[in-house]
Formats: C-alpha cells, sequence, structure tokens
C-alpha cells in the first residue's frame, strides 16, 4: 500500500492535506526515521520531537521562497524527509550520502548551513535585512532549541533583532532540553514560562478566549477550520501576558506557550504570527524523541545514539571494546582531582560527550556547565585560574573553534594556568565537515605561551592529562573520538618531560640517525607509523618512528638530528597540513637554514573533508600505514634516482 509519505516529493503535496492525513503522515515520518537511523545511528529523539513543527512550517511557510533557517540542522531529518530527499534518506551520514546536518549544497531548503549551536538568528537576521534592502517580501524564520538559546550569539542576535525591528519569526522549540538537562537561568526562565501552561490563572484565560476568534487576524480558511477556536484566540492574551516578558522588554513580540505536537494550534500559530509586524518570539513546547517510548524516557541517551534494534530498542555495543579516549580522560581527571583540591571541570553543555558527568557525580561542587557558550567557559575558566583554582576545560576541538580570542585575549595574553582538553580531535566520521577537529594545533599552536600535546594512545593520554594540570600557564591537549588501543593500564600517573618526543624505535637516537627515513607522528597517527615501519623493514627499508608528542615546543634537538642524519623525514597528523604538526617541522628545518633534508608532511588538504566511516576518510586522505609507506619508498626511490 502506497504511504502519504511516498507522495510527498515537496512541500507542495504537504499543503495539499488534511489534518488527519497529515497526522497520519506524522507516524510514517516517525517510523522511517526510527528505522533508517537505526543502521548507523544519528540525532534520533531531535527528529521525533519535531515532526509535527516541521510538518506545520512547511505547510503554512511557502518554503523555499519564505526562508527557513534551523538552527544546529541535527533536527532536520524530517525537513529532509518533506524537501525532496526522501529517496536518499537512508544514506544519511554515510560517505556520499546525504548529510547529517544541513547544507547550501544539498538541497534550495537549507537555506544556512549549520552544525554548531545558535547561529539560526543571526543568518536569519541577516536574511531579513537583505530581504529588506531589496525590496522583497518573503518571510524569514528561524527555529532554535532551548538549549541552543543559552549561546551568546543567539543572545547577541536577540538583542541586535530587538533594535532593528526587521520582520523576523523566530520559532524557540522548547523540548526542556539540550544534550543532557539544559542549564542557566534563561532555561529556568522558559521552564516558568511552561508552567504556566498548567496553572489555574492560565486555564481561566483559555476559558475565557473562547468565542473571540473573530477578533482575530485575518486567517486561512483552512487554517481557521483546522484551528481549535480557544487557542487560536488565547494567543491574543499570551501576546501581551507577562510569559514572554523578558523578551518583550528587548522588543521583540512573544506567543506561547504552544503545544508544538497540535497541528491544528500550530497551523493557527503560525498563520496569525506571518502577519505581525516585527520581530517575534513563538515558543513551542515539544517532548524530544517524541512518538518512540525508549527515545521519550531518556531523550539524553538517544539524543545521538549509534546504531541500535528499532524493533528492541537496543542499542548496538561491541563487547570487549577497550575504554574510549573520553571514558580514560574523565576517569583520569577525576583521579587526579582526588588528591588534587584546586582542579576543577568546565563542560559548555557536554557532560556526556566529554565524560565531565564523572566529575559531576564524584564532586558537583567543581564541576560547571556553563550551556552552550564556549567562549565564556574559556573566560570563566580564566577567572577561576585568578581566584586560585586549576580549571580544565574540557571542549571538543570543533567547539573549541568558537573561543580562540577568549584563549588568546583573556588566558594567554595573562599566562593563565588554564588546561584545554580538547576531545574529538582529528576527523571524527560521519558527522562530517563542521565537526571534524581539525584546526586546533594551528590555532593553538600559533598563540605564544601556549603548549601543545597528543597522546599516542589512552595510556598516555593519563601522562599527559596529569602533566598539564602540574604545569603553570595555559597547556593544551587533544585527542580523538572512539576508543583507545586497548593498552593496558597502569594504575602511576607520571608527569612527561615538557617538548621531549618519545623515540619508539630503534633504541637509541644514534642508531636513529642512520636509519633510510625517520617518521614523525603526531598523536593518534603513531600506531600507523608504527605499522608503516614494521613492514617496510620486511622490504628492507629502515625507518625510525618517533612519537612527537608535544607541537609546541618541539623536541628541537630529536627532530634536527635526525633530520641530519637520515635526510628523510616523514611528518603525520590528523589535521589540516596548515599550521599544523608538520608546518612546525617546516619552520624549524626553515628557522635553523637546514635544506639538504626531505621532507613530506602527510596532513588533511585545504578543503572540508566530507563525513563517512572514519575507515574510509582516512584511507581516501592517506592517514594510513600504507600511505606512509608509498611515500617513504617514493622519498627513497626519488633519492636513489638522483644519484
Ligand atoms: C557550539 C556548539 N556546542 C555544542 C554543540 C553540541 N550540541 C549539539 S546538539 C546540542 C543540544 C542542543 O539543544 P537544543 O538546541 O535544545 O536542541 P535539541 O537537541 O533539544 O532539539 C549540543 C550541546 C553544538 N552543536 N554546538
Ligand atoms: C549535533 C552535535 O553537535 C552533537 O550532537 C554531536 O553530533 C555529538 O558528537 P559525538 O557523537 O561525537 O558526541
Ligand atoms: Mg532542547
Amino acid at each position: 500500500m502506497t504511504s502519504i509519505l511516498d507522495t510527498i516529493d515537496g512541500p507542495e503535496q504537504l499543503r495539499t492535506l488534511t489534518i488527519p492525513q497529515m497526522e497520519l503522515l506524522a507516524k510514517e515520518i516517525r517510523r522511517e526515521i526510527i528505522e533508517k537511523v537505526s543502521v548507523r545511528g544519528g540525532h534520533l529523539a531531535p527528529n521525533l520531537g519535531v515532526v509535527e513543527l516541521t510538518m506545520a512550517l512547511h505547510y503554512v511557510f511557502n518554503t523555499p521562497n519564505d526562508l527557513l533557517v534551523w538552527d544546529i540542522g541535527h533536527q532536520a531529518y524530517v525537513h529532509k524527509l518533506l524537501t525532496g530527499r526522501r529517496e536518499r534518506f537512508h544514506t544519511i551520514r554515510q560517505f556520499g550520502g546525504l548529510s547529517g546536518y544541513l547544507r547550501r549544497d544539498e538541497s534550495p531548503y537549507d537555506t544556512f548551513g549549520a552544525s554548531h549551536a545558535s547561529t539560526s538568528i543571526s543568518a536569519a537576521l541577516g536574511m531579513a535585512a537583505a530581504r529588506d534592502l531589496q525590496g522583497e517580501r518573503h518571510k524569514v524564520i528561524a527555529v532554535i532549541g532551548d538549549g541552543s538559546l543559552t549561546g551568546g550569539m543567539a543572545l547577541e542576535a536577540i538583542n541586535n533583532a530587538g533594535s532593528l525591528k526587521k520582520n523576523l519569526i523566530i520559532v524557540l522549540n522548547d523540548n526542556d532540553k539540550s544534550i543532557s538537562d539544559n542549564v542557566g537561568a534563561l532555561s529556568q526562565h522558559l521552564s516558568n514560562v511552561r508552567r504556566m501552561q498548567t496553572t489555574p490563572s492560565y486555564r481561566r484565560l483559555r476559558e475565557m478566549a473562547k468565542g473571540s476568534i473573530e477578533r482575530l487576524p485575518v486567517v486561512g480558511d483552512k487554517a481557521r477550520e483546522a484551528a481549535g477556536r480557544a487557542e487560536t484566540s488565547f494567543k491574543q492574551f499570551m501576546m501581551h501576558s507577562k510569559s514572554g516578558a523578558i523578551f518583550e522588554e528587548l522588543g521583540l513580540k512573544f506567543f506561547g506557550p504552544f503545544d508544538g505536537h497540535d497541528l491544528n494550534t500550530m497551523l493557527d500559530v503560525f498563520e496569525n504570527v506571518k502577519m505581525v509586524d516585527g520581530p517575534v518570539i513563538v515558543q513551542m513546547v515539544t517532548k524530544k524523541g517524541k512518538g518512540w517510548e525508549v527515545a521519550e524516557g531518556d531523550s539524553t541517551t538517544w539524543h545521538g545514539p549509534g546504531a541500535y534494534d528499532y524493533k528492541t530498542g537496543v542499542i548496538k555495543k561491541n563487547a570487549g571494546d577497550p575504554p574510549s579516549y573520553t571514558e580514560v580522560f574523565a576517569n583520569t581527571l577525576v583521579s587526579i582531582a582526588e588528591k588534587n583540591p584546586k582542579v576543577v571541570g568546565i563542560t559548555a553543555a557536554m557532560e556526556e560527550g566529554t565524560g565531565l558527568k564523572k566529575l559531576r557525580q564524584r564532586f558537583p561542587e567543581r564541576y560547571f556547565d556553563v550551556g552552550i557558550a564556549e567562549q565564556h567557559a574559556v573566560t570563566f575558566a580564566g577567572g577561576l585560574a585568578v581566584g586560585g583554582l586549576t580549571p580544565v576545560v574540557a571542549i571538543y576541538s570543533t567547539f573549541m573553534q568558537r573561543a580562540i580570542d577568549q584563549i588568546i585575549h583573556d588566558i594567554c595574553v595573562q599566562n593563565l594556568h588554564v588546561v584545554f582538553a580538547m576531545d574529538r580531535a582529528g576527523l571524527v566520521g560521519e558527522d562530517g565537515q563542521t565537526q571534524h577537529g581539525v584546526f586546533d594545533i594551528a590555532f593553538t599552536r600559533m598563540i605564544p605561551g601556549m603548549k601543545v600535546m597528543a597522546p599516542k594512545d589512552e595510556e598516555e593520554l593519563r601522562n599527559m592529562l596529569y602533566t598539564a594540570v602540574a604545569l603553570d600557564g595555559p597547556v593544551a591537549l587533544r585527542y580523538p573520538r572512539g576508543k583507545g588501543l586497548g593498552i593496558p593500564m597502569t594504575n602511576d600517573l607520571h608527569l612527561l618531560e615538557v617538548g621531549k618526543a618519545e623515540l619508539l624505535s630503534p633504541d637509541t637516537i644514534e642508531t636513529a640517525e642512520q636509519q633510510d627515513v625517520a617518521i614523525l607522528a603526531y598523536g593518534s597517527m603513531v600506531a600507523q607509523a608504527e605499522l608503516a615501519a614494521k613492514e617496510l623493514a620486511d622490504e628492507g627499508i629502515h625507518a625510525a618512528v618517533v612519537n612527537a608528542r608535544w607541537a609546541k615546543p618541539l623536541d628541537e634537538d630529536m627532530i634536527l638530528r635526525l633530520a641530519q642524519g637520515t635526510k628523510h623525514l616523514v611528518t603525520i597528523e590528523d589535521h589540516v597540513a596548515t599550521g599544523g604538526f608538520g608546518s612546525a617541522v617546516l619552520e624549524l628545518l626553515e628557522q635553523r637554514n637546514i635544506k639538504d633534508v626531505e621532507v613530506t608532511v602527510i596532513a588533511l588538504p585545504d578543503k572540508f573533508v566530507e563525513h563517512g566511516a572514519l575507515t574510509i576518510l582516512k584511507e581516501l586522505y592517506g592517514l594510513s600505514s600504507a600511505h606512509i609507506k608509498d611515500v617513504v619508498r617514493a622519498q627513497l626511490n626519488a633519492h636513489t634516482l638522483a644519484k
């Protein structure tokens, strides 16, 4: 039997449906998402929560002429299904398939690329300003979550919108959740607004609203018919109620809260809001994970699960996998904090992802979730450091990009002792171009006073964190997404010497200098370098292997000795070539005027790397032992030919 979803090539078909048909479609969309996402994982609960909201938006607004701007875009799967991407939906987050976020090059309905939070209002306001300057008349609608509203950019944009007075509709998708529980005073305020919905005074207002539909601005017949009379009229009251006072004070009109799963209400509200002049905020209350019990019951676990069995609701796990770098980091931080009462941890709304939840559980008073506010997190850490504490700021590499000036201006210029623990460094796989953490060596290494390191495995991560906490001044450390190498862990923690690399093979620097080539590997690339060297030895090619440990300060002595001894260097890192570890090695050779050394830098090219399984991406971009071997052979062949 043909489903309604099968008949939807775009919003124009959606707009021909009746409310009962739309309700059926909502069920089909949920089933489609639950089944397709189960294969490789993805952002499940956020999408189940916005099925009706997305339908209502595309129904009422004339997309893509009216511009719909989603914040983050992790909740845009329904939007994709309704805008001509149903056929390819099963490819989502896979190499060559649909992106898990929004991309302007994927569809004209994706008006603004995203995946980092809190950008939608700024982008939408810019679009509204461009529209007005050019005499155009379309609507611009930003859809932002309650979590994303905690981000500074969103608040900066509201500040700007309140004074610019452009026609702009901001839909607040309020599910009372970030990935974990939402935090902060604004979130608390929204909870209070939501609570009004069930208070007696609200119910009284609702009663009063009955029968006064004639006072509404003109609405389309369909929407009027579809709308519940009480709810539609109630909006009029809410417009001037105190619930959104904080926004009204800033010059925006506030409507809500409304039930974000009730199509009748939403169609009417959006039809009305369309006709309001100036910037407006509409609060839609939704439930993360809506429609699937398991996800509704634990939306944090189901925010972005890996593959799962959609029949049983069990997330697939490989038994016996080594602990992840995140887990090792989190456990180590707790044991360091147990001995050192000055250590505190900061997360920007990522207590699960960074593992900092463990610190919260052990030392709640020494744990700070500042919301999606990376810039604030860093400067807040600066304040903690001035106050005599040792802050460890745990932020994914990609999100740390947000806070480059805070790192420079607030921490490094003042040489404050703050530890930057950058998880998800390197390629992250399915999350793709915006989430790969491939710029952090460059943006930390360039700053005076910063120390920069990366561990070769999870055991070394423990010692690096221990070292970083024990040092003084700013220290950055990066480690990858996913499981460790399965190295047996010791209970000891020991200090690493600053700027000292580890020669892995051969045993002494004197022998290493005599090898055919030296492979200098940074962080998680060390394992590939060791493998390559082992296999090259079978071919009679002898390679020294170095675990670089530090991108700043470099182990200049070791690098120079190997360069001058072997005359062949290969560097490898999971980071862009520009400004990375290899770049640092080249700068050193240039500064010392060493010219007669052949150096090949294996690193990511000057482009945004697409999404896909890590194995595919690493192979494609040469972050593999096979590629190291090819490079070494080419260097040595060229050398032989030149002789
Ligand atoms: C700058 C930034 N920091 C952190 C994240 C990680 N992150 C992804 S989704 C999310 C929660 C967003 O909450 P909300 O906006 O309420 O959306 P919901 O998932 O509840 O629909 C976070 C913190 C991000 N995408 N961007
Ligand atoms: C949307 C977003 O930014 C996060 O949900 C991100 O996808 C999390 O990545 P991890 O799965 O690596 O924690
Ligand atoms: Mg939310």
